[in-house]
């Protein structure tokens, strides 16, 4: 009688990029005890002796160890990656055709060479697949800002010069804006370090819900943002960043204390043009940010050559 598959655990423990780093480990130590497994295998099916009952199952592959990591994955953390979930019905058939395997053998029956075939190659893809789960995993730690999980300032460059790239391929506007929120110092001062963080995680999630899906934002540092909007002008960027703006004022925080506040960020726009390079548009963004700040803050200023 084969026993229940555990379900998908549904509660998170932790978050961000701490639980990413720990996935990481732990789909290394998965995979170990994954080839270690694949090693017994190897001896059941060449030398004499009994298989591991487990493997004749047909929930196999929930009680090898892998399979016991995989379905112990909640869904608020890696149970909810897409890769992540693929790799089930993968491992799934590598355990089907395995214990097929180890019935012939069993029976002393002949193991025909595609039946062996197939189950290598659903082994060697299952591996490849578990290994691009966890490069990907690594590329999110290393370009994503911990504490608001924007993109941070290594992914910033690299993907700036795609959009710039782009920009010139296909001969439409690409336009900058950097961010600064205003007096943050007070906030902190005030109200202490965690509640600047809700700050900074609150205003960046602001943004991020309101862009398009090709804009991006990325924490340009301390509490300054850099946003990119292809296909737009420094124009038509400004007239969106002034909404946006009004609407950011508007916007009531809760702070530790119960207490409500509203803040506010002053914006310097610049285009992403070909004969110059990235860091000279970041450069007039930033000259036009310091306009907005001398202005007086909460307002929008554009960079004029
Ligand atoms: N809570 C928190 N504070 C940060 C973080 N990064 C930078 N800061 C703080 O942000 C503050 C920035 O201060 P300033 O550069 O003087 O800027 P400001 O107070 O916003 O003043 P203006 O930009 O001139 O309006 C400093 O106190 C930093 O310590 C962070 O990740 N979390």
């Amino acid at each position: 009688m084969p026993r229940k598959k555990p379900p998908i655990q549904h509660q998170s423990k932790h978050s961000g990029i701490q639980n990413c780093l720990g996935n990481i480990q732990e789909i290394d130590s998965a995979l170990l005890h994954h080839e270690k497994w694949l090693k017994d295998i190897h001896r059941s099916l060449i030398c004499d002796g009994n298989p591991n009952p487990d493997d004749l199952q047909e929930d196999g592959h929930c009680l090898c160890k892998f399979g016991q990591w995989y379905y112990k994955q909640n869904q608020g953390g890696l149970g909810s990656n897409v890769r992540f979930q693929k790799l089930e019905n993968l491992h799934k058939l590598m355990h089907d055709k395995v214990r097929n395997l180890l019935v012939s053998k069993t029976a002393q029956s002949p193991i025909s060479m595609g039946a062996y075939n197939a189950f290598m190659d659903n082994a060697i893809h299952f591996k490849l697949e578990t290994r691009k789960l966890q490069f990907e995993l690594i590329e999110k730690v290393c370009t994503v800002d911990q504490l608001t999980g924007t993109w941070n300032r290594h992914a910033m460059s690299y993907k700036l010069a795609q959009e710039l790239e782009r920009s010139i391929r296909t001969k439409e506007p690409c336009s900058i804006c950097l961010m600064d929120i205003d007096h943050f110092k007070k906030i902190n001062d005030q109200f202490g370090h965690q509640a600047g963080d809700l700050v900074l995680k609150t205003i960046s999630q602001f943004f991020t819900d309101r862009l398009r899906k090709y804009d991006t934002i990325f924490r340009y540092g301390g509490e300054e943002f850099l946003l990119n909007f292809p296909g737009t002008t420094e124009e038509q960027l400004e007239v969106t960043i002034n909404r946006l703006r009004t609407e950011l004022q508007a916007l009531p925080i809760s702070m530790p204390d119960g207490s409500i506040i509203h803040v506010t960020a002053s914006f310097g726009i610049a285009d992403m043009v070909s004969d110059i390079g990235i860091e000279e548009s970041i450069e007039h963004a930033d000259h036009a940010l310091l306009c907005a700040k001398a202005s007086g803050r909460n307002c929008v200023c554009v960079w004029k050559t």
